[in-house]
């Protein structure tokens, strides 16, 4: 059984201000990540930030950073952001040359290893790569912006995850990303997802601390 302490958010600063990345970084002190989404505009069109943002932002946040990395060649760029001091580093296979090097690379580098599919990627070919892992990040929109619709069609790919690593073991973490807010993320726990990216659903609310303490509890109530 997974209980509220099994839940995690990670609200995606893409939603914050730019402008003043630490005085939003500290309105999220009580989510338990950062999700900070690196964009290169190849592997998506849209350009975010790189390393030496995350650097400074690793300077001043409050809270563990959860890199998402929409970039081209992550088998070079990635294991940097782990050394930097991201606690949590996610590439994308449709990127990725070698995903298990990847991976092992990144664990080396002293961050939890994470790989995300976009929708239109199925997951059954990298089940085999679950041992890697310690989250399989499953897109809920098309990489590349926020404030996009949740697409619920991507609900049997997360239970389909889910189903494997029960079957193969291992305390490796489900997160979702896109679209997540109050009317959609219990769908995504009831799904089997634990970790839960928002970022219009926090940074547009009226308090980010209270919509971070809501979406908490919407899924805690339907983890399982
Ligand atoms: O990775 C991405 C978009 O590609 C996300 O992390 C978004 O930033 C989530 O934003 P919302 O859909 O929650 O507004
Ligand atoms: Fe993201």
């Amino acid at each position: 059984m997974t209980d509220a302490r099994d839940v995690r958010i990670s609200p995606s600063i893409l939603s914050a201000d730019f402008a003043n990345l630490e005085r939003e970084l500290d309105a999220i002190n009580n989510a338990d990540w950062a999700h900070v989404d690196v964009m290169d505009n190849h592997f998506v069109p849209n350009l975010t930030l790189g390393l030496p943002v995350v650097e400074s932002l690793l300077k001043v946040s409050p809270i563990p950073l959860d890199a998402h990395l929409m970039i081209d060649d992550p088998d070079r760029w990635a294991p940097a952001y782990a050394e930097a001091g991201c606690k949590s580093v996610t590439f994308h296979v449709e990127a990725a040359a070698d995903p298990k090097k990847l991976a092992r690379d990144i664990r080396a580098a002293g961050a939890r290893a994470s790989m995300a599919i976009k929708p239109n990627t199925p997951w059954e070919p990298y089940a085999d790569l679950l041992p890697e892992l310690d989250m399989v990040l499953v897109m809920t929109v098309e990489p590349g912006f926020g404030g996009q619709s949740f697409m619920a069609e991507q609900m049997p790919k997360v239970r389909a995850v889910r189903e494997s690593i029960r079957t193969h073991g291992g305390d490796v973490w489900v997160q979702v990303d896109g679209g997540v807010s109050a009317k959609t993320i219990e769908q995504c726990a009831e799904a089997g997802a634990d970790t839960f990216v928002a970022g219009s659903a926090v940074y547009g609310a009226e308090s980010a601390a209270a919509a971070i303490d809501e979406l908490r509890a919407l899924a805690a109530g339907h983890a399982h």
